[in-house]
């Protein structure tokens, strides 16, 4: 390891290419992010996130994990092996151990597997045994504690499809067979005290059709494949910034792939500060949330379509940029959706704005009380305008009727200035095409179905209607 140069290496394959390493794109990992664990309240607990590593014998999958491991030095990493799970030999396999295929999926107990990462992923901790390569049995256990991070290595990890489904991000190390092999040899006549026509014999026997059959099959399903293993630096650090983004990211964004809160700075979180203070005046608290909402409106509009624009620069060069999406509309949700259309308009010059009224009652009663919205909006994108959501009820209404207007759940984009779990989880299994942009997300809901910690009555707040 480390001796080899970095080379660009890409290989032609359907996925994305990024220096030496293929991936599917972000999007694509997002997608493989398993349900979080919601509590009676709806309040969402921390997910560890779930690395598998797949490849052939020898390819090379520890030192990757290693490398992780190291890199990711100020988060708590766990690493599980599958070798821990092999099932112990009974005493007549053990009497004819050359003939026993340790390459095949049914030596190990998945089952366990199963329950220890089930087990970690909801955040308990677990006794995983300690296999002896040399007497062939699970001989001692250790104590794994719950981390931020669970990486699983394993020939055949990605071979169970219910541990495939936890996994937040499979890794697929792709060596060539010849190092893999030379690699081995070294290593079990060595570590392992074997001899060396044994370790060819079971190669030929079981090592490279167990690859062939079961391993390389699973390829298929790695968000990455890493040529050269723990040779290809460029790949790990990749792979180690995606991981630190992630961890970054509030849980639900892991789980809703089309949640984007906006990136937190000292700036936002003073102007949260602000508009959160009981004792924020009125003018104040106007100015506040202007400020807000004209940063989310700015990150919404980001997430529209664009198209490729060049013009000819006063210097006379050619400059490639995009043109804006023309076909939109913004819709508020009368009266706090009204907030945002100022915002909206200084964005989008002379863009149509529709308006919708729901009535409201606690956290059901939801009712229509009125809608006027542009004509062709079933040939728009839609800016949903909303800064509180709650329970979400209001926004179901809302976009149930935009669906019924004709438009597409794909060209709405929801923008709010905060957001309950609660509501996040019932627009986003409702809905899971549109996209919702927010600057913050909420603890939960209090009986009231107020948000928490919340800004209190917006509405009254920012038109001046909350006067004793
Ligand atoms: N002979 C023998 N081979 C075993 C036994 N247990 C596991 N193996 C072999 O160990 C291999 C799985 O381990 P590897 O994936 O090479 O281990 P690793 O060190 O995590 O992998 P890399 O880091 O990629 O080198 C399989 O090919 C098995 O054939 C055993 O008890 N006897
Ligand atoms: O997600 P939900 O639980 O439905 O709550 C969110 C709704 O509540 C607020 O409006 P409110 O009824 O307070 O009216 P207002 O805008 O007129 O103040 C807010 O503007 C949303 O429309
Ligand atoms: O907390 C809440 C909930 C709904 N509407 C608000 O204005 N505030």
């Amino acid at each position: 390891m480390g001796s080899t140069p970095v080379e660009y290496l890409i290989e032609s394959s359907s996925r994305a290419h990024f220096s030496g390493f293929h991936m599917d794109g972000m999007q694509a990992m997002n997608s493989q992010v398993g349900e979080a664990t919601t509590s009676v309240n709806g309040n969402v607990h921390k997910q560890p996130f779930i690395i598998g590593v797949a490849g052939g014998a020898a390819s090379g999958k520890t030192t990757v994990c290693d490398m992780i491991i190291e890199q990711l030095h100020d988060q708590r990493v766990v690493l599980v092996n599958q070798d821990s799970f092999y099932l112990n030999l009974t005493p007549e396999e053990l009497t004819r151990v050359h003939e026993y295929n340790f390459d095949h999926p049914d030596a190990f107990d998945n089952e366990k597997l199963l329950s220890a990462v089930e087990m970690l992923k909801h955040g308990k901790a677990v006794d995983i045994p300690k296999y002896d390569f040399r007497s062939y049995k699970n001989i001692v256990s250790r104590r794994v504690n719950p981390s931020d991070v669970i990486i699983l290595e394993g020939i055949l990890i990605f071979h169970d499809p219910r541990i495939r489904e936890l996994m937040n991000m499979k890794i697929f190390v792709d060596t060539d067979a010849d190092v893999s092999l030379a690699r081995r040899i070294r290593r079990d006549t060595g570590e392992k005290g074997r001899d060396i026509s044994m370790v060819l014999d079971q190669y030929s026997k079981f090592v490279k059709p167990a690859f062939d059959d079961f391993i390389l099959p699973t390829k298929k399903y790695a968000d990455i494949i890493i040529p050269r293993g723990g040779d290809n630096h460029v790949a790990i650090d990749l792979i180690v910034q995606h991981i630190r983004t992630k961890l970054g990211q509030h849980d639900l964004c892991k789980i809703y792939p089309n949640l984007y809160v906006i990136h937190s700075t000292f700036q936002i979180r003073g102007m949260h500060t602000l508009i959160r203070d009981a004792q924020t005046t009125k003018h104040d608290f106007v100015f506040y949330a202007d400020r807000l909402i004209r940063l989310v409106v700015e990150h919404g509009l980001g997430h529209l379509p664009f198209t490729e624009k060049q013009v000819v620069t006063p210097t006379e060069s050619v400059y490639t940029g995009v043109d804006f999406c023309k076909r939109l509309c913004g819709v508020s949700i009368i009266r706090s959706g009204e907030s945002m259309e100022n915002a909206l308009r200084a964005c989008c010059k002379g863009i149509k704005i529709g308006k919708i009224l729901i009535h409201r009652e606690g956290d059901n009663g939801q009712q229509l009380i009125y809608e006027k919205l542009p004509q062709d909006i079933s040939d728009r994108h839609v800016l949903l305008l909303d800064p509180i959501l709650g329970t979400g009820n209001s926004a179901v209404e809302a976009i149930s009727l935009l669906l019924k207007k004709g438009v597409p759940e794909a060209n709405i984009i929801f923008l709010n200035l905060i957001s309950a779990p609660q509501g996040v989880h019932v627009v986003c299994k409702r809905f899971p095409r549109i996209k919702i942009v927010t600057s913050e997300i909420e603890t939960g809901l209090n009986q009231e179905f107020r948000v928490l910690p919340g800004m209190g009555e917006f509405g009254d707040r920012y038109f001046g209607t909350d006067d004793e």
